[in-house]
């Protein structure tokens, strides 16, 4: 049975959910599964704007069936050509032979390199800024590379003031029925996930999304269309705010995110001490995880939106040990920067080795200021190390207090 939602009168969501997936590329989880947008524009012709993940093809390939009504695909938009939303192209052509495939050089090269069959004879090239005419909509097309890939466009449906953004302003986490974002709690619901989604999955290309922003800022929009998640129809401003600051690496709070790592309780019993003078000293929302529980792009989502981080962690075969390595350097390729970092290393027999692996990999990230001296401690703290202690959090209380 189809299942389609009217985004307005003359256009319809044809996309769906898959709340079976374990892990988003294979890697990021996904405790509340993802949905895989499509919009399909029914005009004097038709336009359908991006397919979907293979997973739900059989689904998507009936909703368009029903929408259509007999009609022909006169144009298939390809906004994004990852796999999760381009899975059904060779399908489309093969079932609407004169579909045409709108896209631009880099989409057309991708299409190739993805699909064996001969698809040249259906591309229709667009250049930034070019209008195609569906009747009584117009879309128009805007380039975004690297908003996630080099191929990736905007396109904006002007009569209407429609963008479909591709996978910018996108969420992980299924529709739960609410398409549109005003009809669920987006705070308790989404927020979250977007912020995890931005982070791990756009975050390094921060200053590709302002220039798409930038682009776009003369452009009305009235609702917004991701390939993942709700829909925008209004409030879009707080959307926007969100991702100028995520892109701007700005944080959003004055706060303590408190990420350490720990074989056997030394290193975690510092920073619980930490935790507590912080709290003592009036910083509430405080966060803390274990590198070795948590998934890294829960951390780094918390990174994104918190401005002060506390790194600690044991020294491990005379270097840092292995999962904080891994999240820093996960970072660092992610571009985060812009935040106020404090040190806590723990030896038994190499002083220095690991409070130096964790300077060496956050002075290698963009604007990362280091406020104190590392707090280090041989196996585990003592109490005559608590007046050291105190000077932490006292450094790391000032700083926050600092900005506001
Ligand atoms: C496999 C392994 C390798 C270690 N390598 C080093 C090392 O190279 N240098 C050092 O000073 N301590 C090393 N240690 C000691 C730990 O850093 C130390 O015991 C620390 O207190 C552990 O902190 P934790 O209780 O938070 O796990 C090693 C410990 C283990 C288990």
């Amino acid at each position: 049975m189809h299942c389609v939602q009217e985004v307005t009168p003359q256009i319809f969501w044809v996309g769906g959910n898959d709340r079976r997936l374990e892990r988003f590329e294979n890697m990021f989880p996904l405790p509340h599964g993802v949905a895989y947008n499509s919009y399909l524009i029914m005009d004097e012709k038709t336009a359908l704007m991006d397919t979907v993940d293979s997973a739900i093809s059989a689904l998507f390939l009936e909703n368009i069936t029903h929408v259509l009504n007999g009609r022909q695909l006169d144009y298939l938009v390809i906004n994004h050509m990852e796999p999760d939303h381009c899975a059904n192209i060779e399908e489309l052509v093969r079932r609407y032979p004169e579909v045409k495939i709108v896209g631009n050089k880099k989409t057309f090269q991708f299409i190739g390199q993805f699909y064996q069959a001969p698809l040249q004879k259906n591309f229709y090239a667009v250049q930034e800024g070019d209008e195609l005419s569906l009747g009584r909509h117009t879309l128009k097309f805007f380039f975004a590379p690297m908003v996630h890939w080099p191929e990736v466009m905007l396109t904006y449906e002007q009569s209407e003031r429609i963008l479909f953004s591709a996978d910018a302003f996108g969420t992980f986490g299924a529709l739960s029925g609410n398409l549109f974002s005003d009809q669920a709690d987006f705070e308790a619901v989404y927020l979250e996930e977007a912020r995890r989604y931005y982070a791990n999955i756009v975050g390094k290309y921060g200053m590709q999304v302002q220039t798409a922003l930038q682009k776009l800022s003369g452009v009305e929009i009235r609702m917004i269309c991701p390939l993942h998640g709700p829909v925008w129809r209004s409030n879009l401003s707080y959307i926007l705010d969100k991702y100028d600051h995520w892109s701007k690496y700005l944080p959003e709070k004055n706060g303590v995110v408190l990420i350490y790592a720990s074989m056997y309780g030394n290193t975690e019993n510092a920073m619980n001490v930490l935790a507590a003078k912080l709290s003592q000293k009036g910083l509430s929302d405080l966060r803390m995880y274990d590198v070795s529980k948590t998934h890294p792009s829960y951390i780094i989502a918390d990174a994104w939106k918190y401005s002060h981080l506390v790194f600690g962690a044991p020294t491990y075969n005379m270097g840092l040990y292995f999962v904080m390595e891994a999240l820093l350097r996960d970072m660092a390729g992610l571009q985060l920067q812009n935040r106020q970092v404090a040190l806590v290393g723990n030896y038994t027999w190499a002083p220095g080795v690991v409070v130096k692996a964790l300077r060496g990999l956050v002075e290698g990230m963009k604007n990362m200021e280091i406020i104190a001296p590392p707090f280090e401690i041989n196996s585990a703290m003592k109490p005559e190390q608590e007046p050291a202690l105190d000077q932490l959090a006292e450094a790391i209380c000032a700083s926050v207090r600092q900005l506001g």
